[in-house]
This record gives C-alpha cells, structure tokens and sequence, in this order.
C-alpha cells in the first residue's frame, strides 16, 4: 500500500499569522484542504496521514465539517520539529507494510499530479525520490566574515516536497538520531548513505512560508 504523510505542525513564526497557516483561506478554502485534495485527485488509493499538533485537531475536525470536506484522512500528533513530526507520521504505518511512502509539507497547496506521480515512479525504480528546480538567480557564498563570493548556481537545485521513499528505507533512516542538518526526508536518508533520485519539480509549488506567499498563492489560483 501507498502512504503520503502531509506535515502540518509547524509553528509558521515567518508567517506571523494568528491563525496558523495551514489553516489560512486561500480560493475560500483552508490552506491544508487545497494540498490534502491534490493527492486524492493524483490517487484516491493512496492512504492519507496528516500530522497537525493536538491542540489543532478539534479545529481542523471543525474546519472539515464546515466545508464538507470528506476526504478520509488519519490524524496524528505534531512534534516539536519537523523530523519528529514526519517521525510520528510514520509511526501510524505498520512495521511490516510493504509499499512507498511520501513526505509532503502540509504549506505546499500547488504540487501538481504530474509531479507527484514522476516522485512514486522515480522511487518505485530507486528506492528514494524528490522533486528539484534549477536556481535561477545568481548565488553567493558568504564567509565567516561576511564577504560573498559567486558559486556556480549550476552545481546546485531548490528542493520541494513530496519526498518518496521505500517504506522500510524511511522507517530505518528515520530511527536515526536527530540532527540539525536534517532539513528535509532526503537529508535524513542520505545518513544512511543512500542515493536520492532527482526528478523535475513545479515551479508554483511553492512554500507558503511569508505573508508574500499567500498573495502569490491568491494569484496562483485565479
Ligand atoms: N515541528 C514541525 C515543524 C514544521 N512542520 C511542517 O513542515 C512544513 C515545512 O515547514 P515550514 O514551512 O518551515 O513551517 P514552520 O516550521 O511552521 O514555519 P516557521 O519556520 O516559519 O515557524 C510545514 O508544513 C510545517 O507545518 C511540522 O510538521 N512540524
Ligand atoms: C522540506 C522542505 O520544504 C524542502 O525544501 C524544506 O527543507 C523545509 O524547510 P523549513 O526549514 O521547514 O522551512
């Protein structure tokens, strides 16, 4: 079977909203609504885990009866990172499940179905899979001190969710001890010394991560 963990349980400090962000109306509609549906629309199969911290539940079961909104999801508690968070996701998938699971970030509305299925592929084939954009500004390297240097922005990719993994590759990488350069799934599973698969990501999914994201989001939709 095929699992996709949506991690929602996050602080979202830069957004500075009141209202936390997963939960934002982008279109009319909660933020978190617009990403869960994206993967039921690639896969109505694929089983839904969403992390959101517990004191955030009973609003959100409260959001979903307001909009009718019916897709069967599993809810689990947030952690205090994001690793513990996509740590808890994973623990509501059986040891002995055999399958693929992917990590997505609950903020990422615009994850397009072309990109989650060349994801699932990709790591049906290689274990390990996740979507990357080329860099198009120029990028700079900042010193100790300060001072900037060119670097070939060539040499590098920005990296999206969701990140796809062999159930029982993210489940040995993620019983790894936590450590702060653990940015994403990939980071994690490359402690292991495993190879992650790059497929092409899509330019609008982005991170609702500002206040400036959600008016691009806004626009996105329209
Ligand atoms: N303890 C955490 C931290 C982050 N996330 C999730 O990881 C995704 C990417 O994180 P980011 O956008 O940086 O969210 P926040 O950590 O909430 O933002 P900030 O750093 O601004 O507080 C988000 O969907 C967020 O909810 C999570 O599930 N649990
Ligand atoms: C997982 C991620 O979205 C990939 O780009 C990113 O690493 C999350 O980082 P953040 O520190 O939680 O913003």
């Amino acid at each position: 079977m095929n699992y996709i963990i949506i991690v929602a349980g996050g602080k979202g400090m830069r957004m500075g909203s009141e209202l936390p962000k997963q939960f934002i109306p982008i279109g009319g509609k909660p933020v978190l609504m617009h990403t869960i549906t994206r993967f039921h629309t690639y896969d109505a199969a694929l089983q839904i885990i969403l992390v959101l911290p517990e004191s955030q539940q009973a609003y959100w079961k409260g959001l979903c009866e307001t909009h009718n909104f019916t897709i069967p999801h599993t809810i689990v508690n947030g952690g205090a990172t994001r690793f513990e968070s996509a740590k808890n996701g994973l623990s509501a998938i059986p040891d002995d499940e055999e399958g693929l699971v992917g990590i997505h970030d609950g903020v990422r509305p615009f994850v397009s179905s072309k990109v989650i299925a060349a994801c699932f592929e990709a790591a049906h084939e290689e274990f390990a899979a996740i979507p990357v954009l080329p860099v198009t500004d120029s990028i700079r390297y900042i010193d100790a001190h300060g001072g900037g240097k060119n670097v070939q922005r060539a040499d590098y990719r920005i990296v999206q969710t969701p990140q796809v993994f062999d159930i029982s590759l993210l489940k040995r990488a993620y019983s790894q001890p936590y450590q702060p350069h653990f940015t994403d799934d990939a980071s994690v599973v490359e402690a292991l010394g495993c190879h992650v698969s790059m497929v092409e990501g899509n330019r609008e999914n982005i991170k609702l991560t500002t206040p400036f994201d959600l008016k691009v989001a806004e626009i996105l939709l329209q």
